[in-house]
Order: structure tokens, then C-alpha cells, then sequence
């Protein structure tokens, strides 16, 4: 099957348009056939071995998220202290969660010992697995975008907070906390970017040619 340059272009538009949200989110509820799409989605990504290791809880309910919150409240503390004094009041004033305004959180696991101790791909590189469910992530975000809704990744918080909110077993690994609903606008760039935390890298210093270090082709 040939992908056409309509088609090409719509791609191309959706991953440059996509953005992690914060602020902008409304509380008009996700038709459920939409919420369906885009969890399928995430359930074609790639995976090592076709392990398929994710699973996605979805939280509806105000309460949840307000334990959720709360877990993130207490390590946005903690995490202001790891930064010096001119970066910490930056970080301060900065919104990293949109965790009670958005209509619908959905936590992503993984499940490392699905199918057994030998994978195909996971051999020599245990955390193939992980690396997979990030991919099943991108695949969401990805298509929500192209649904327009937004999505915002909260890793903020501590893994107990999630595992006790949601009722997430032990041994099941938590890869991300994502908000998602529909927006007021996407930001044409990172927040990050806007506010002058960092500048987007040049692609030129990004991409290397045989080997490390030389980065013009
Ligand atoms: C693994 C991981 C974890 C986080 C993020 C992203 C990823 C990939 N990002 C979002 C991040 O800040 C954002 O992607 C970059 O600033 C680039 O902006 P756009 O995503 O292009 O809008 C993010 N943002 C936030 O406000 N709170 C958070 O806890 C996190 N955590």
C-alpha cells in the first residue's frame, strides 16, 4: 500500500504539531469511539519480540486523580529542591501537570516478565521492553493529536503514589502518566522553549555521519 502525499503531509503535520499540554486543557468530555482509536493506537506500536508488554489504565473519576495530585504535589517539592536557586524559581512558576483539568488520565504499564524470561530482541538488552511501551506512548500521543486532543506526560510523581491510586500490581512496571483532553489551542513550540528554559537543539549537531562526532555530511 502506497501512502499518498496528502497522506505523507497529514503525518508530517501531525508529529510537528504535537505538543505536551498543560494549561490549555477543556473538560468536554472524549467520545468513547475516539478514546477507542486512539488506545488502539497505542496498541499497534512496535514491540521487541511482539511482547506487546503494555497495558493502559484508564482514571475518569476526580478522586483518583486527586490522590494522583496529591502524589504529584509532594515530588514537584521535592524536585525544586534539586535545582539551584535562579533555575528553582523558574521552576516554580512553571504548570508540569494537567492532572485534575483533563477529562481523562491514563497510566501506561509495563508487564517485563509477559510471555516469559526469553524474548526475541530482549536477549542481550533487557529494557527493550520498556523502550517498546514508550513506543506504544508515542503512538498515543501521536494519534491524539490527530484527533485534537492534547496530551500531557506527568513523570512527577512517584511509582508507589500510582501503583496505590490505580491498584497496579508489584511487579508490573509504571512507564508514564498521560492527561489527555481536548484544548483551547497547541502551542506552536514547547513551553519549554517559549519560556527560554532551553532551545530546541539544531537537527545539524543532532545527526552524526559514521560514527560519532561528525556531524556535517
Ligand atoms: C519521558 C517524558 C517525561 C515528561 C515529559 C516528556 C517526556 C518525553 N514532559 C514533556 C516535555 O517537557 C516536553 O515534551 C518537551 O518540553 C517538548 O515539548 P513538546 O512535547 O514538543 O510540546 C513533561 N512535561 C511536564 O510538564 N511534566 C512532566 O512531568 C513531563 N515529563
Amino acid at each position: 500500500m502506497q501512502i499518498t502525499n496528502d497522506e505523507r503531509d497529514a503525518v508530517y503535520k501531525t508529529i510537528f504539531s504535537r505538543r505536551d499540554v498543560r494549561s490549555e486543557f477543556k473538560p468536554d468530555a472524549i467520545p468513547d469511539d475516539v478514546l477507542t482509536r486512539i488506545l488502539t493506537a497505542a496498541h499497534h506500536a512496535p514491540s521487541v519480540g511482539f511482547m506487546q508488554p503494555w497495558d493502559f489504565i484508564v482514571v475518569k473519576s476526580q478522586q483518583t486523580k486527586a490522590k494522583i495530585k496529591a502524589g504529584f504535589d509532594l515530588a514537584h517539592a521535592e524536585s525544586a529542591a534539586m535545582f539551584n536557586d535562579e533555575k528553582m524559581s523558574k521552576y516554580t512558576k512553571l504548570k508540569l501537570e494537567g492532572i485534575l483539568e483533563s477529562p481523562i488520565g491514563i497510566c501506561v504499564t509495563c508487564d517485563r516478565s509477559r510471555n516469559g524470561p526469553v524474548v526475541i530482541g530482549r536477549t542481550i538488552n533487557p529494557e527493550m521492553d520498556l523502550y517498546s511501551t514508550v513506543c506504544a506512548v508515542q503512538n498515543l500521543w501521536l494519534a491524539a493529536r490527530a484527533e485534537n486532543l492534547g496530551v500531557g506526560w506527568v513523570s512527577i510523581v512517584h511509582d508507589d503514589v500510582l501503583k496505590d491510586a490505580l491498584n497496579i500490581p508489584d511487579d508490573i512496571s509504571i512507564v508514564a502518566y498521560l492527561c489527555i483532553g481536548y484544548v483551547s489551542h497547541f502551542n506552536d513550540k514547547p513551553e519549554l522553549e517559549k519560556l527560554g528554559w532551553l532551545p530546541r537543539r539544531n537537527i545539524d549537531a543532532a545527526v552524526h555521519f559514521e560514527g560519532w562526532g561528525k556531524t556535517a555530511n
